[in-house]
């Protein structure tokens, strides 16, 4: 193994997975720390944690735990994988985890990069944005767990760290690898570790990966992980093996706990024409809903039946406030598990998991150990398999077409 990642959540890390095998690393992502060795020829290993929204010292701890296994495998480069929309508190856990892995790698300049062109998302002057929307007015100021209020990522990456955070600016990064290189040493020279990275395309991201070359400890999203294969390959280090992927039939169900406003939208066009299920927050709370009823229920239908909480932003303040956010969040997620379980007992085949925390939810509930990556289904969405007789979709919460849960299964079933 070469590149070791870590990601703070299951979408995030498939997401990952998608970029590193689309440029060329036999990548398999792992459910939580393994507890035995990778296979030889796995290039890029990706350990999929469900840190983001946990306490900031139990996602140092994971973090640590995943770092260790990673060098156990021989990995020489870490990449540690977050959120695209910098998804954190003031408390972190971003920076809390990267600084805690830069004092174990001894790494002295790391870049913060969650820029994805691909899907919107660029950095400014220090500001990251979603299409022309600054984060803070995104949607993302909405989000049920981490509402993203501050689009200055120096500044809200500051209120998590020790340490002081540096800057790279667009005109750096345009000027080439030399350029890049040459900011960074300045800014960590005035003692700042965590720099942040602007990039507006994706010949930024691969400026930016070649200059990191030598780094030891690299974060952001996925983009950032774009040049990062051609530094290996460049060395004679890549295989260039790419994994066979195989399409699977058979009965499909999708779920969806993401409230974003790309997924509320999803979910909307799908309703339009498939069978769908909403279950409410207090349905769940008040225990009027369960797995096994909903799963037999979804096997029942046909087409490719929803079954999904996603709610709009009133709706869920309005359940936090009566329920508390936490608790009906793990409340929800609980009845998401025990879902997937139920379904994959009843035979499910292909499964589509909406939400990052849901889906972290989802492959608990499915018990399943690694995942190979298989073709993307849409930008930072790939299909993954999880053993002979199980495929799944896990989207990030922001990403997908408008038909991305009927797109899925049909790209799932390799009629598409
Ligand atoms: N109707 C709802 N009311 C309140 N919280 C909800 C509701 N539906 C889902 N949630 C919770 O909101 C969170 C959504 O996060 P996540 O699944 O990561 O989606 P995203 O990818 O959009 O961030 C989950 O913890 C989920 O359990
Ligand atoms: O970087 C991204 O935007 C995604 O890969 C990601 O992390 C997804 O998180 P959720 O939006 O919580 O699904």
């Amino acid at each position: 193994m070469l590149l070791g990642c870590i990601g703070d959540d299951f979408t995030g890390s498939s997401d990952l997975g998608n970029t590193l095998t689309k440029a060329g690393m036999r990548s398999v992502q792992y459910v939580g720390v393994p507890d035995a060795p990778a296979a030889p020829d796995v290039e890029a290993g990706i350990v999929a944690l469900k840190s983001r929204s946990i306490p900031a010292a139990e996602a140092v701890a994971q973090s640590l735990a995943a770092l260790k296994w990673l060098r156990d495998q021989g990995c020489t480069q870490f990449l540690f994988k977050y959120c695209s929309t910098f998804d954190s508190t003031p408390e972190g856990n971003i920076g809390p985890v990267a600084e805690a892995l830069a004092d174990a790698l001894g790494a002295t300049e790391v870049i913060v990069c969650p820029a994805f062109p691909a899907t919107g998302r660029s950095i400014y002057q220090g500001h990251l944005f979603v299409g022309d929307h600054l984060l803070s007015e995104s949607g993302m100021q909405h989000h049920p767990l981490t509402p993203m209020r501050d689009p200055d990522l120096r500044r809200w990456l500051a209120h998590q760290t020790r340490g002081t955070v540096g800057h790279v600016p667009a005109t750096a990064v345009m000027g080439g690898v030399g350029r890049v290189r040459a900011a960074l040493s300045g800014e960590a020279a005035k003692g700042h570790r965590l720099i942040v990275t602007d990039a507006i395309t994706d010949a930024d991201l691969i400026t930016l990966g070649h200059a990191a070359a030598d780094h030891v400890l690299i974060t952001g999203g996925s983009g950032i992980a774009m040049g990062l294969p051609e530094n290996f390959r460049a060395k004679g280090l890549l295989s260039g093996r790419a994994g066979e992927w195989r399409g699977q039939g058979g009965p499909v169900v999708a779920l969806s706990g993401s409230c974003s406003g790309a997924t509320r939208a999803q979910v909307a066009a799908h309703a339009a024409s498939h069978p769908s299920r909403e279950i409410t927050a207090d349905e769940v709370i008040s225990d009027e809903v369960d797995a096994d009823t909903l799963a037999t229920w979804a096997l029942g239908q046909d087409g490719v039946p929803l079954i999904y909480s996603s709610a709009d932003p009133d709706a869920v303040s309005a359940a936090q406030a009566r329920h508390g956010a936490a608790p009906l969040a793990e409340a929800i997620e609980t009845l998401f598990a025990d879902l997937a379980r139920a379904l994959a007992a009843k035979g499910v085949t292909r499964l589509i998991s909406a939400g990052g925390e849901t889906s972290g939810a989802v492959v608990s509930g499915l018990g399943v150990t690694e995942f190979e990556i298989g073709p993307e289904i849409d930008p930072g969405v790939p299909m993954i398999r999880a053993n002979d007789s199980l495929v799944l979709a896990l989207k990030s919460g922001n990403f997908g077409a408008a038909d991305f849960f009927a797109k899925a299964a049909a790209m799932m079933e390799g009629t598409a």
